[in-house]
């Protein structure tokens, strides 16, 4: 198979005022062309400066210290300006948490959304991609500035736009985060509608486990800059391999049964400042071996799943 997106040991670093911050420590993804997948983790795991790393965007204080990003072929680490802009105009569609935010507080939607598509963006073009995004009365959105809208109908607006070159990849990074739990279904709905009906693949970048488990075919599980699990959405989930992957599932309201108590993750996850020495969850894992604190621990390969775990050989088709 060859791959849209290929992450290999991928280390980045933030300068700080104390120092620096190592956001990923060694990151290996990827992922096909028309996938959907959902990448999970605490707060501080590292998803954003994945999903970030994946178009080019890491902010200036990052740093990318070693490994590879190539998207379609592109090696985006190496790219000069103006390839990485064509990359993102062309085959890449972003959207954030805040969709007030992304757009420009001084321009009415319509004309943001011609400028996002290819061409000259006629006005019935604005139209269609506005109805596309399921919202109500385009004609009055498209005269509207930005903070006339509600934030459910400007992540749609956000959606509209992302999508508007038919992207390869739709980067969205906790973009229901900011909602109203009814819109955040509504405004999901769109995304993955759209995505499917393009050929679009997805990396949501997210906190909800059971939605992601619902939407993507695939997940991946991040901590401390370092993918620990991924692999079929339903199998990871129902049944997780990695002892961090069981503890967020089991930190998951909903995943307990009635009266039972919700078991949060004890301690709080890392913050690096280099190479974690062993497994970065050795301090919180329930099942550390001596070696776990000092080893860094392999990539383990089976049913199309990989877990990163020194006791993922034990754990094949043991429930936890
Ligand atoms: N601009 C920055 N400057 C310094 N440190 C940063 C910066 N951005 C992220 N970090 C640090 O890098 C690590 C990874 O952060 P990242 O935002 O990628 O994680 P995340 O999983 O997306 O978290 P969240 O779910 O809260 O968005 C964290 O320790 C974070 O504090």
């Amino acid at each position: 198979m060859t791959h849209l997106v290929r992450i290999e040991d991928l280390v980045v670093d933030y300068a700080s005022g104390d120092g620096s911050v190592r956001a990923l420590d060694g990151a290996e993804l990827a992922i096909g062309a028309g996938e959907t997948v959902g990448i999970v983790g605490e707060s501080g795991s590292g998803k954003s400066t994945l999903g970030a790393a994946v178009g080019g965007l890491l902010p200036g204080a990052a740093t990318v210290a070693r490994g590879s990003v190539v998207v379609a072929d592109h090696e985006v680490n190496t790219l000069r300006p103006n390839e990485l802009r064509a990359l993102r105009r062309e085959r890449l569609g972003y959207i954030f948490q805040e969709p007030i935010g992304s757009l420009d507080p001084t321009m009415r939607i319509g004309k943001q959304v011609a400028l996002a598509l290819p061409g000259s963006g006629r006005r019935a073009d604005v139209l269609t991609h506005l109805e596309r995004v399921r919202l109500a009365d385009p004609a009055r959105v498209a005269k509207a500035y930005p903070h006339q809208l509600s934030g459910g109908m400007a992540q749609r607006v956000a959606i509209a736009m992302a999508m508007a070159r038919e992207p390869e990849i739709l980067i969205a990074d906790e973009p229901t985060a900011a909602l109203d739990s009814q819109i955040r279904a509504e405004v999901l709905d769109v995304i993955f509608t759209l995505a499917a009906e393009i050929g679009t693949t997805i990396l949501w970048l997210s906190h909800d486990l059971p939605a992601v488990a619902k939407r993507c075919r695939r997940v991946v599980v991040m901590y401390g800059g370092r993918v620990v699990e991924s692999g079929s959405a339903h199998a990871v989930l129902d049944m997780p391999w990695h002892p961090y992957t069981s503890a967020l599932v089991r930190a998951v309201p909903g995943a307990v049964a009635e009266g039972e108590r919700l078991v949060s993750i004890k301690g709080q996850p890392p913050v690096l400042t280099g190479a974690a020495e062993g497994c970065a969850f050795a301090p919180r894992c329930p099942d550390a071996l001596s070696t776990c604190s000092v080893d860094r621990p392999p990539v383990v390969s089976v049913h199309e799943r990989d877990v990163l775990c020194h006791l993922a050989g034990q754990q094949v088709g043991v429930s936890r």
